[in-house]
């Protein structure tokens, strides 16, 4: 059964019983879903996305260092990066990835067997022209010296070098078959020591960067790395060493010439690919960006399909739809025709250069300097290299795009978390827990201070409440409660110990929260709750989703995950205010079970949900100027009464859970 479980309204016909729906309800709607935090975030790591109301867009700067890529999930299954290097040129990135695949534990050996297997099929492709030559030597020298011919090495050397480009071709592809393992296994590594890196960089790090540029560094990281050793390793330094050989062995055995106007072609090849390559880069780099928003502009339309009905702009809609595919067209053609001068102008220097060899060599045979055989050499040995130069400018791309996405995966590999780790281990199970805060300033960025001088302290079992006008740096003593930034000044203690000594993973298994917008991942409701505790057994599960979801809102599947995850620090961040009222007052009773025996935090703005704290914290303009029960504040007739009393007046206020 598949169900949209929003909005709230169409909540209710979930039926029972829980547990069949739990594991088939899906959710489907992708509009309710926030787009960013989907693809890695967790329960704490989502609230934070929620929490944040506005974009840090300064750029983060990378500092190249030595370092190790500190990925915590090194072990025998997945052994530590080696240090990235300082740069992305050629000499530097060749050692690393060669560090990287030749330590591979159990597949090291590939990478070996892959060059040897490399240079056989080289040499079988060389060897070839050579035994023609012989015997066409032999076959040529015959008539005059009917002695000398040995019909079975003449025989043996024609057969030899017939096979010989299949011996090459055959050795080459068992390369392709020995290396594949090696080149997956490699890139996979690099992929996951990636993903483990970026979840336990900071916040700031995350809301800096798109998750959808870190989902596309992370995928081309893992390509990049086969590319690389595709082009360079198996294709540019081999022809390279290749056209060397070639050349030296021409001028030995042909003549100097012939070896001259080989080289000349294949330099003039290879300069010919760059130049027209890079040409045609802009033009797709251009074609690339356009995609992407036309994409976007797909994405946008059909997720907003109601907007779009009642704005009456599906006409509009569809010509911008239309002039990004046009854009797209004029710069994919331009690119087209690079590609098609590119392929002519290869076919003509190679053509010009086997024309010149043949020439010359046709001279040199009619003057007597060359024999037949020397004319058959040059010609194997010409198309014998040109061989491989055919996918030079598709792979120079490939090499030129994949030490930019290596390029972004070293920069994130040396980044550093601006949080550190703690050591110390917070009690996850057990009593509600205390809160002291003293004296806590923060900024953000330097020109702006959020908070100035709060001190606050909740004893175990309490519940707080923290109210106070948009922007007064409520939700911002909460991000540093969970260790989101450090404080400018001021320390927290969590059970009497200072937060920057405690583990992240302690700390944040201690908490729960239930926040305004609850982030659902595209799985079903029983995957969705299990999040907060993914050891937890089915019954566990049912248990938790039993005592959360009667309403039916997002904002149960946080309690439900809150009930499962039985947390010592309890912190709702407007989590009814997005409610109607007889919905929030059964949220409100829900959350009244969920915070018995716990302390806990409440961030709001309806005062009616907040009265029934042991302390409310009034704040305004980063400091907390009242404090007290909701007796004690109303009494006092200051800021807190009025806000109550202007509440009162224009929400006409329904009667609330006692
Ligand atoms: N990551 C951030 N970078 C820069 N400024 C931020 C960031 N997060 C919040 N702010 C700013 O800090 C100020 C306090 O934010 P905070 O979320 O703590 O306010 P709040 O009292 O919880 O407000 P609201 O009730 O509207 O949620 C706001 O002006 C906000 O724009």
């Amino acid at each position: 059964m598949l169900m949209n479980i929003f909005p709230s309204s169409r909540a209710h016909h979930l039926c029972s019983p829980r547990n069949v729906f739990l594991q088939s309800v899906r959710i489907t709607n992708p509009s309710a879903i926030p787009r960013q935090p989907l693809s890695c975030s967790v329960d704490l790591s989502s609230y934070s996305r929620i929490c944040n109301v506005s974009l840090l867009t300064t750029r983060h700067t990378f500092n190249h260092s030595n370092t190790v890529c500190t990925s915590r999930i090194s072990s025998s299954e997945f052994p530590p990066l080696p240090p990235p290097p300082r740069n992305v040129s050629l000499l530097s990135v060749l050692p690393y990835l060669w560090d990287l695949a030749s330590k591979d534990p159990g597949l090291g050996w590939r990478l070996f067997g892959a060059v040897f297997l490399l240079l056989g099929g080289k040499v079988a492709g060389i060897l070839g022209p050579l035994f023609l030559k012989f015997a066409m030597d032999k076959l040529q020298s015959a008539p005059n010296d009917l002695r000398d011919l040995s019909p079975k090495l003449v025989l043996g050397a024609l057969v030899f070098s017939a096979f010989s480009k299949a011996i090459g071709a055959g050795m080459n592809e068992m390369r392709y078959v020995v290396f594949a393992p090696l080149g997956y296994a490699t890139g996979r590594r690099v992929a996951v020591h990636l993903l483990d890196h970026i979840l336990h960089l900071d916040l700031t790090f995350h809301l800096e960067k798109s998750s959808g540029l870190l989902e596309r560094i992370i995928v081309r990281a893992q390509r990049a790395v086969v590319h690389v050793f595709r082009a360079i390793v198996f294709t540019f330094i081999p022809t390279a060493v290749e056209l060397g050989c070639v050349c030296t062995l021409l001028a030995k055995q042909v003549n100097i010439t012939v070896a001259g106007v080989v080289l000349v072609t294949f330099v003039a090849y290879i300069l010919w690919t760059i130049k027209i390559t890079d040409a045609a880069a802009s033009s797709r780099k251009e074609a690339i960006k356009i995609e992407g928003l036309a994409t976007g502009k797909i994405m946008d339309v059909l997720l907003n399909f109601e907007l779009v009905t009642q704005s009456n702009t599906r006409k509009l809609e569809v010509h911008r739809y239309h002039d990004l595919l046009m854009r797209h067209q004029n710069v994919i053609l331009d690119a087209e025709h690079l590609s098609a001068t590119l392929n002519a102008g290869q076919a003509f220097i190679l053509a010009a250069g086997v024309a010149s060899v043949m020439a010359l060599s046709g001279l040199s045979v009619t003057q007597g300097s060359m024999t037949i055989g020397d004319l058959v050499l040059a010609n194997g040995l010409i198309l014998q290299i040109s061989a491989p130069l055919q996918f030079l400018g598709f792979l120079y791309r490939d090499l030129r795009q994949s030490l930019l996405d290596l390029d972004f995966l070293f920069n994130i590999l040396i980044t550093r978390p601006s949080v550190k780790d703690g050591h110390i281990e917070l009690q996850k199970v057990g009593p509600g827990m205390k809160i002291q805060a003293e004296n806590l300033h923060f900024r953000y960025r330097s020109s702006r201070k959020i908070l100035n001088g709060v001190s606050l302290t909740a004893n175990p079992g309490e519940s707080i409440a923290i109210v106070g006008p948009s922007g007064c740096g409520k939700s911002t003593i909460v991000k540093l409660l969970l260790r989101f930034y450090y404080p400018e000044l001021g320390t927290l203690f969590l059970d009497n110990i200072d937060l920057q000594l405690l583990s992240q993973a302690s700390l944040h298994g201690a908490i729960a929260i239930v926040p305004q917008d609850t982030v659902l991942f595209n799985d079903t409701i029983y995957h969705n709750i299990t999040y907060s505790r993914p050891t937890a057994c089915k019954t566990e599960i049912i248990q938790a989703a039993k005592q959360a979801l009667s309403g039916g809102e997002k904002q149960r599947v946080a309690i439900a995950r809150a009930f499962l995850k039985a947390p010592r620090l309890l912190i709702c961040d407007e989590a009814t205010s997005a409610l109607d009222s007889n919905t929030e007052v059964e949220v409100l009773k829900t959350l009244k079970d969920l915070s018995s025996g716990r302390t806990c935090i409440f961030v709001a703005h309806r005062l009616s949900t907040i009265m029934h704290c042991d302390k409310i914290l009034v704040m305004d303009n980063g400091s907390i100027i009242e404090e007290g029960t909701h007796k004690d504040l109303l009494s006092r007739g200051g800021t807190y009464a009025n806000m109550w009393s202007s509440q009162e007046l224009k929400e006409k206020r329904e009667p609330l859970p006692k």
